[in-house]
C-alpha cells in the first residue's frame, strides 16, 4: 500500500467482515484508499440532506486479515518506538466495529490475537534481534470509564477497589503521565502477555463488579521502552511511550434509546468523544490557538498521544451494514478530520545523570594525564592541578594584600586556579575596602550632624544669652520680670529643660540681670573661627557656596551679631529692609560671591548668545555656499564634464571657490557648535552654583533674621509664653517636638546615608517652620514669613511679594535661548 509522505496523523479504515455489505451504499476504490459512501434520499419526503461523500485515506482494510492489519497498520509504529519515538495506534468506531477484535482480539485464538499482543511478540523479537542496545520495558493498563481511570494492573475484588484508586494525570514539559498507575516489568513477550491479560480479567471482574459492559469504556494499554546503548558509553539514552488504544463505541445517544446506567454511559462516552473530535478539530487547524485537552480524562490522558511528537495511527473502524450507515458516515468524518493532525515525530532523548557524571570524571581523569604529560614534555614543575587548599587560599590573600600595601612587587602565578584565586582575594581586599570607606563616611556624617545639632542649639542659646544681655540679666539673676539669662555655663545651656526651670524661678524671684559678655559664647566662638573657610575657588572662576558645617561656623560668627545688634530697633524691619542690612553686614561675603557668579553667568550668557548668533549665520551662509555650489555642478553636468589625463573632473574657478568656502564654513561651524556645546554646559553649572548661592543666601538670611529679631522680641514674647500655662505648654510641646523630630531624623539618617540631602533639607525646613510658629505666637503677630524655598531659588509665599522684590533676580535667558544650530 503506497504511503502518504506528508507529516499528519495516518488513518486507516477497517472494515468488520458481515454478509449484509451495503454494496450499492458504500463503495471502496480499487486503490484501496477511498470510500465513497452514496445515500438513497427518502422518495416520501423532500429530502435536502448531502447524501454523497467520498473520503479518501491512508488505507482502507477490507476483508484483511489480523496479520496484514497489524504489518501494514502497527508494524512501523512498533518499530519506530524501538528507536526512540513515542506512537499511537487508536481504534475508533461504533460499537460492534470490530475495535476490540483489532486491538485485542480473540485471547483464545493465536491467529486472531489483535494489534497488542502481536505487537508485544515483534517487540520482544526486535529487542531480542538487537545486540548492541538494551532495552526495559515497562506495561501499563489504564481504563476510563464514566470519566474515572482505572488501573487495570492492580488487584481490583470490590467496588472499594475501583473507587480507592486515586488516579489523577500529571504533566512535566509537556509529557503526560498518570500518577499513581502501575507500571509493570516485563522482561518478556510472556511476562508483558501476561500483563495484558491480567488487565482483560481485571476489566472482565470489572464488568462484573460495576455491572458495566467492556464496550463502555476507553482502554489504554502503553508499553514505555527504554533503550541504552551497550556500545558507547554515551550518557544518553531513548524513552518512548506506546499508547495502543482502544475506544468506547461512538454510537449516538438518540440511536441507541438507552435509559439509566446505560444513558449514563452513553452521555459520558459522547461527551469524551466529543472533545478528543473538538480536540482533533483544533489539532488540525493551524489558526487555533488553544487546545483544550483538560475538558476529559480520554482527552487529557491523549494530550501527548495525538500527533506532534507522536507517531500517530488512526484506525477507523466501520460496520458497513446499512442500518449502521450514519454511523459509518460519522465514524469517516472524524476519520478525515483525524487526518489533518500534524505529526512530526522526534526521537525522546534524555540524559543519564549518573552516566554522565561517570563519563565527566573519565575525561577528567584523561585530561589530567595528558596535562601532567604535556608539563613533562616542556619541563614544568611544581604546578597543582588540584584545588587550592585553605593555607594556599590564606597564603594567596596576604600575598595580594601585601601587593596592595606595596610590600610585595609581583604575585607569582602558576595555574588557572590560582588565577581565579588572585582575582577573588583582590575582589575582597575591594569590598573590605569599600566597606571600610563607608564606615568612615558614614562617621562622618553621623558626627557633622551631631555638631550642627549643638551648633543649632548654640545658636539658639546664643540668641537667648542676647537678648537677656540686652535686658541686662545674668542666668541665676532673677530679675522677676525678664527672661534674663547671661553667663550660663555650657552644660547649662545643654540641658534646656533645666534652663527654662531656672528661668521661671528668676522671674518668680525677680533677680536682675548682668549684661557680661559669657565665657560660653566666647568659648563658642573660638570653636567656630576654627571652622573651615566657607568659600573656595572653582576652576571656572566661580566660587562654590560653603558646605552646611562651614556655613554653621561661619553664621555663628558672634562679631556679626555684636556689631549690629546695639543698633537694632526693638520692633524688627521689614524683611526686605532686614535682608538689605544682611547683605552689608552678616551676607556681604555670601553677597559678594553670589554677585561675582552671577556676572560671570552673565557673561556667559552674553557669550552664548553671540556664539549662538555666529553658528546661525555660519548656517545660513552655508546653506548658500551649498546652492551656489549645487548651481554651479548642474550647470557643468548640462555642459558636459571635462576630464584631465588621470579621468578626474575638471571645474572651473569659481565652483572650486564654492567648495573650498563650504568647507571652510563647515570646519567654523563645527569648531563654534562644539563651543556652543561647551558653553551651554559651563552655563547649566553657573546657573546651578547662582541658585545654590541665592538658596544659602536666603536660608542664611532667615537664619540670622531669626536670631537678630525674632528671638530678641521673643524674650519679650517668650514671657508673655511663659505667663500664661497654654504657652508655657505650647513652648514645651514645641522644644520637644523639634527635639523628637531631629532624634527621630538623626535615626533615619543614620539607616540610610543615600537619604541625607533630603533629611538635612526637611530638617532645615522644620526648624524654620518652628521659628515661624513661635514668632507668629508673639505680641506683635508678625505676618507669616515664607518658609519653603524652591530648587530654582524663587519664593513661595504669602506675604513676601517686597522681600521677591529685593531679592535677586536669576535670569534665566541663556537657558531658554535655542539658537537653530542643527
Ligand atoms: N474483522 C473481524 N473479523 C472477524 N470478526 C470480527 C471482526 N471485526 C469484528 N468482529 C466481530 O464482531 C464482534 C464485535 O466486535 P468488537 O467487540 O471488536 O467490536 P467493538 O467495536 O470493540 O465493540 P465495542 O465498542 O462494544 O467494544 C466480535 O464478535 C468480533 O469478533
Amino acid at each position: 500500500m503506497p504511503q502518504r509522505t506528508s507529516n499528519k496523523v495516518k488513518v486507516y479504515v477497517r472494515t468488520r467482515p458481515t454478509n449484509n455489505f451495503a454494496s450499492e451504499m458504500i463503495g471502496i476504490g480499487r486503490d484501496n484508499r477511498t470510500i465513497s459512501i452514496h445515500r438513497t434520499p427518502s422518495a416520501s419526503v423532500v429530502d435536502n440532506n448531502i447524501n454523497d461523500w467520498t473520503f479518501h485515506f491512508d488505507g482502507v482494510c477490507h476483508n484483511d486479515n489480523q496479520e496484514v492489519i497489524f504489518d501494514s497498520i502497527a508494524k512501523d509504529v512498533v518499530d519506530r518506538s524501538l528507536d526512540g519515538y513515542n506512537g499511537t495506534i487508536m481504534c475508533y468506531g461504533q460499537t460492534g466495529a470490530g475495535k476490540t477484535h483489532t486491538m485485542t482480539g480473540f485471547a483464545e485464538s493465536y491467529q486472531n490475537r489483535g494489534i497488542i499482543p502481536r505487537t508485544l511478540q515483534h517487540l520482544y523479537q526486535e529487542i531480542n534481534a538487537r545486540q548492541d542496545v538494551s532495552y526495559s520495558v515497562r506495561i501499563a493498563y489504564l481504563e476510563i470509564y464514566n470519566d474515572q481511570m482505572c488501573d487495570l494492573l492492580r488487584t481490583l475484588n470490590t467496588e472499594s477497589d475501583y473507587q480507592l484508586q486515586q488516579l489523577s494525570i500529571g504533566e512535566s514539559s509537556g509529557l503526560i503521565y498518570v500518577k499513581g498507575l502501575s507500571y509493570r516489568i516485563a522482561n518478556s513477550e510472556e511476562e508483558a502477555l501476561n500483563l495484558l491479560f491480567e488487565g482483560e480479567t481485571n476489566r472482565a471482574i470489572g464488568q462484573h463488579i460495576l455491572n458495566k459492559q467492556s464496550s463502555r469504556s476507553h482502554c489504554i494499554f502503553t508499553i514505555l521502552i527504554e533503550c541504552r546503548s551497550m556500545l558507547s558509553s554515551e550518557d544518553k539514552y531513548t524513552i518512548s511511550k506506546l499508547n495502543l488504544v482502544d475506544l468506547a463505541g461512538s454510537e449516538r445517544l438518540a440511536k441507541t434509546n438507552s435509559e439509566g446506567v446505560t444513558k449514563r454511559e452513553a452521555t459520558f462516552i459522547n461527551k469524551s468523544l466529543s472533545f478528543l473530535e473538538q480536540a482533533v478539530l483544533n489539532l488540525s487547524d493551524k489558526k487555533a490557538n488553544s487546545h483544550n485537552f483538560r475538558s476529559s480524562k480520554l482527552t487529557h490522558a491523549l494530550k501527548d498521544s495525538i500527533g506532534g511528537r507522536c507517531n500517530t495511527v488512526m484506525v477507523a473502524n466501520i460496520w458497513p451494514e446499512m442500518q449502521h450507515l450514519e454511523e459509518t458516515v460519522s465514524t469517516l468524518r472524524f476519520a478525515s478530520r483525524m487526518m489533518c493532525v500534524p505529526a512530526e515525530p522526534i526521537i525522546n532523548e534524555v540524559i543519564d545523570p549518573l552516566k554522565a557524571l561517570e563519563n565527566y570524571k573519565r575525561e577528567n581523569k584523561h585530561l589530567r594525564e595528558e596535562l601532567a604529560l604535556h608539563d613533562a614534555l616542556i619541563h614544568r614543575t611544581g604546578i597543582s592541578y588540584e584545588p587550592i587548599s585553605e593555607q594556599q587560599l590564606y597564603e594567596i590573600e596576604n600575598q595580594c594584600r601585601r601587593f596592595v600595601d606595596g610590600t610585595l612587587d609581583e604575585i607569582e602565578v602558576k595555574s588557572l586556579r590560582q588565577v581565579q584565586a588572585v582575582f577573588n582575594a583582590f575582589r575582597n581586599i575591594c569590598r573590605a575596602t569599600e566597606r571600610d570607606i563607608e564606615k568612615k563616611h558614614h562617621d562622618r556624617h553621623v558626627h557633622a550632624n551631631k555638631y550642627e545639632y549643638e551648633q543649632q542649639d548654640n545658636q539658639k542659646m546664643f540668641a537667648i544669652n542676647q537678648n537677656a544681655n540686652s535686658m541686662g540679666g545674668t542666668a541665676g539673676d532673677l530679675d522677676g520680670q525678664n527672661f534674663g539669662l547671661g553667663a550660663a555655663s555650657k552644660d547649662q545651656r545643654a540641658n534646656k529643660e533645666a534652663l527654662l526651670k531656672m528661668t521661671r524661678n528668676k522671674r518668680q524671684t525677680g533677680a536682675g540681670a548682668t549684661t557680661t559678655k559669657t565665657p560660653g559664647i566666647q568659648q563658642t566662638n573660638v570653636k567656630d573661627k576654627s571652622s573651615p573657610p566657607g568659600l573656595k575657588p572653582t576652576g571656572t572662576g566661580l566660587q562654590r557656596v560653603s558646605t552646611d558645617d562651614e556655613q554653621f561656623s561661619r553664621v555663628k560668627e558672634p562679631s556679626d551679631m555684636l556689631d549690629t545688634k546695639d543698633q537694632r530697633p526693638h520692633t524688627p524691619p521689614g524683611r526686605a529692609a532686614a535682608f538689605e542690612e544682611f547683605k552689608q553686614t552678616r551676607g556681604a561675603n555670601l553677597n559678594k560671591i553670589y554677585l561675582e557668579n552671577k556676572e560671570i553667568m552673565t557673561t556667559k550668557k552674553k557669550q552664548f548668545g553671540e556664539l549662538a548668533r555666529r553658528i546661525n549665520q555660519t548656517k545660513a551662509e552655508i546653506d548658500k555656499t551649498r546652492v551656489d555650489a549645487e548651481r554651479k555642478k548642474n550647470e557643468r553636468l548640462t555642459m558636459g564634464e571635462f576630464l584631465n589625463e588621470n579621468g578626474e573632473t575638471i571645474i572651473d574657478e569659481e565652483e572650486y571657490e564654492f567648495i573650498a568656502k563650504l568647507q571652510e564654513l563647515k570646519s567654523t561651524y563645527r569648531v563654534d557648535y562644539d563651543q556652543w556645546k561647551n558653553l551651554k554646559s559651563e552655563i547649566t553649572y553657573c546657573q546651578n552654583l547662582v541658585n545654590q548661592c541665592q538658596n544659602r543666601l536666603l536660608q542664611e538670611f532667615d537664619i540670622w533674621y531669626n536670631e537678630c529679631y525674632l528671638n530678641k522680641n521673643n524674650s519679650g514674647a517668650m514671657d508673655n509664653l511663659l505667663t500664661s500655662n497654654k504657652n508655657t505648654n505650647d513652648y514645651h510641646l514645641y522644644d520637644d517636638a523639634a527635639e523628637r523630630f531631629e532624634r527621630m531624623q538623626k535615626e533615619l539618617l543614620l539607616s540610610d546615608l543615600d537619604s541625607m540631602p533630603f533629611r538635612q533639607a526637611q530638617m532645615r525646613t522644620n526648624r524654620r517652620h518652628i521659628f515661624d510658629a513661635a514668632a507668629t505666637q508673639g505680641p506683635w503677630k508678625q505676618a507669616p514669613t515664607t518658609t519653603v524655598i524652591n530648587n530654582s531659588g524663587s519664593f513661595h509665599g504669602r506675604t513676601y511679594d517686597q522681600e521677591q522684590q529685593s531679592a535677586p533676580s536669576i535670569s534665566t535667558s541663556g537657558n531658554r535661548q535655542k539658537p537653530m544650530v542643527r
